[in-house]
């Protein structure tokens, strides 16, 4: 487990790992697309592993340079084995993404239920909708589900989403990827980690229209020869993590390796509790030092629209607003089981924290946390309650590292190279 203890406020520089959120899909893309694909900037935390794993198992060469361990090259191999059955499928929630490689590969895809955080009911039924406006068959049963491929067919694919979904976004474009056909797709999720996807795919001839309300593909008129180099964008959620640790202790420092424009969202709930921030050039800069905080209060809900908070900078920001005046609203209804993973462990540390139902809650700060034994139960819980251990008065030991892991290879390290006092701890 890691122990935190409160210490100086946060100072110097670090620089943030390729996004898993974004890397995931990337990796899945790769695959979709059959020709290599050198994808540089990959982080190393363990869902990115598996899913590397994963790929291998499949029938996908992953080649690593020499001496870069986070750049691979995916490249389909020869040999046609029947499908695998993807054990660690369960283990990851990302897993999904597979579909539509595997089906063009191997005829079908046959999964066990996607794993990842336990963060309530995670459905995948748009998923199979998206398959099925591909003319795909899907079946499913208590161990997992099986997407079978349609005879092939041409033509435009059209398909509205009811709700602006991240994961059946990308199954749709990654079906399309496969079959080659133009796609249609109505009310798109637009987050940083789509709209990578897509600028990846433009790279390679693919023809790409995103607007709010309606997603166009049109595929390639040639085949382009060659590697396509695509780069995993640095991890705007391990960057908001750090941005509001270093708020949290009052302090300035730098965090690098993010593009700007998929910080939007956090910097403003930033300055909206007083918090001086702002990018230039895939450079964050958190000015807390000398900050007045508002006393405003801020309404954090997490949202899918495009330009939207992204469900995962609620706990950071939660950790953060304990620390700072004011009343402040925080609601994620996208991931219903969070607050039931993170509000008992923040309770632990002292945090009065009122329930307002089980998506919503409001808590009024400044409020004195302190430390105590907590438990990881998902990656931003327990990044979270890192974040909330700095300010605790005393030592806050966290366990659930493996949680934490499947979302950053190293942040303790990361927060230890800003001045954080914390070090792993055998109990
Ligand atoms: C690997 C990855 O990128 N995970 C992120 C992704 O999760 P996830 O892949 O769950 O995100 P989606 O946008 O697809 O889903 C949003 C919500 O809709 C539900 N849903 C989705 C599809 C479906 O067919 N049926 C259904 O009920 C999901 O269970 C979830 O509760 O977005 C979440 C919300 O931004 C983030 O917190 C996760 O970190
Ligand atoms: C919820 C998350 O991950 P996953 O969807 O992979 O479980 C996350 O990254 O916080």
């Amino acid at each position: 487990m890691i122990a935190v203890r409160p210490g100086p406020p946060l100072t110097g520089t670090v620089t943030v790992d390729g996004s898993k959120n974004a890397a995931l899909p990337l990796l899945a893309a790769a695959a979709a697309l059959g020709s290599p694909v050198q994808l540089n900037n990959i982080p190393g935390n363990t869902d990115v592993q598996i899913m590397l794993a994963l790929l291998q198992q499949a029938g996908w060469h992953v080649a690593h340079p020499l001496n870069e361990p986070t750049t691979a090259v995916i490249l389909p191999s020869e040999s046609r084995h029947r499908a695998p059955t993807l054990v660690r499928a369960a283990h990851i929630r990302a897993s999904y993404y597979l579909v539509p490689s595997l089906i063009a590969r191997h005829g079908e895809a046959r999964l066990p239920w996607p794993g990842g955080c336990r963060i309530g009911a995670r459905g995948m039924e748009l998923h199979f909708k998206a398959y099925e406006a591909f003319g795909d068959r899907s079946t499913c049963d208590d161990s997992g589900y099986r997407v079978t491929a349609a005879a092939p067919r041409l033509g435009t694919v059209s398909f509205v989403l009811p709700f602006r979904s991240r994961g059946a976004t990308v199954a749709a474009v990654l079906r399309a990827v496969t079959t080659s056909r133009p796609l249609r797709l109505g009310e798109p999720n637009l987050s940083p980690e789509v709209l990578c996807v897509l600028e990846a795919l433009r790279t390679v001839g693919w023809e790409v229209r995103a607007g709010e309300h309606l997603l166009s593909l049109s595929p390639p008129s040639t085949r382009a020869d060659g590697v396509a180099v695509w780069d995993v964008p640095g991890d705007k959620i391990e960057a908001g993590t750090l941005a509001c640790a270093i708020a949290a202790t009052r302090g300035t420092a730098r965090v690098e390796g993010v593009r700007d424009r998929d910080l939007a969202p956090l910097i403003a709930a930033l300055h909206q509790l007083g918090i001086p921030a702002g990018t230039e050039a895939g450079v964050l800069c958190v000015r807390a030092q000398d900050a007045e905080p508002t006393g405003r209060p801020l309404r954090a809900i997490a949202s899918l629209s495009p330009g939207g908070l992204d469900a995962d900078f609620e706990p950071p920001l939660m950790a953060l607003a304990l620390s700072l005046p004011g009343s402040h609203l925080f609601a994620d209804a996208i991931n219903p089981g969070r607050h039931s993973n993170l509000l008992p462990q923040l309770a632990r540390l002292g945090a009065e924290i009122e329930e307002i139902s089980p998506t919503e809650c409001r808590l009024t700060g400044p409020q004195r946390l302190t430390g105590a034994g907590v438990e990881a139960a998902d990656i931003r819980t327990g990044s979270a309650l890192m974040v909330a251990g700095l300010t605790a008065r005393g030592i806050t030991t966290l366990g659930g590292l493996d949680q934490l892991r499947r979302g950053h290879a190293d942040l303790p390290g990361k927060l230890r190279t800003l001045g954080a006092d914390i070090c792993e701890v055998t109990p």
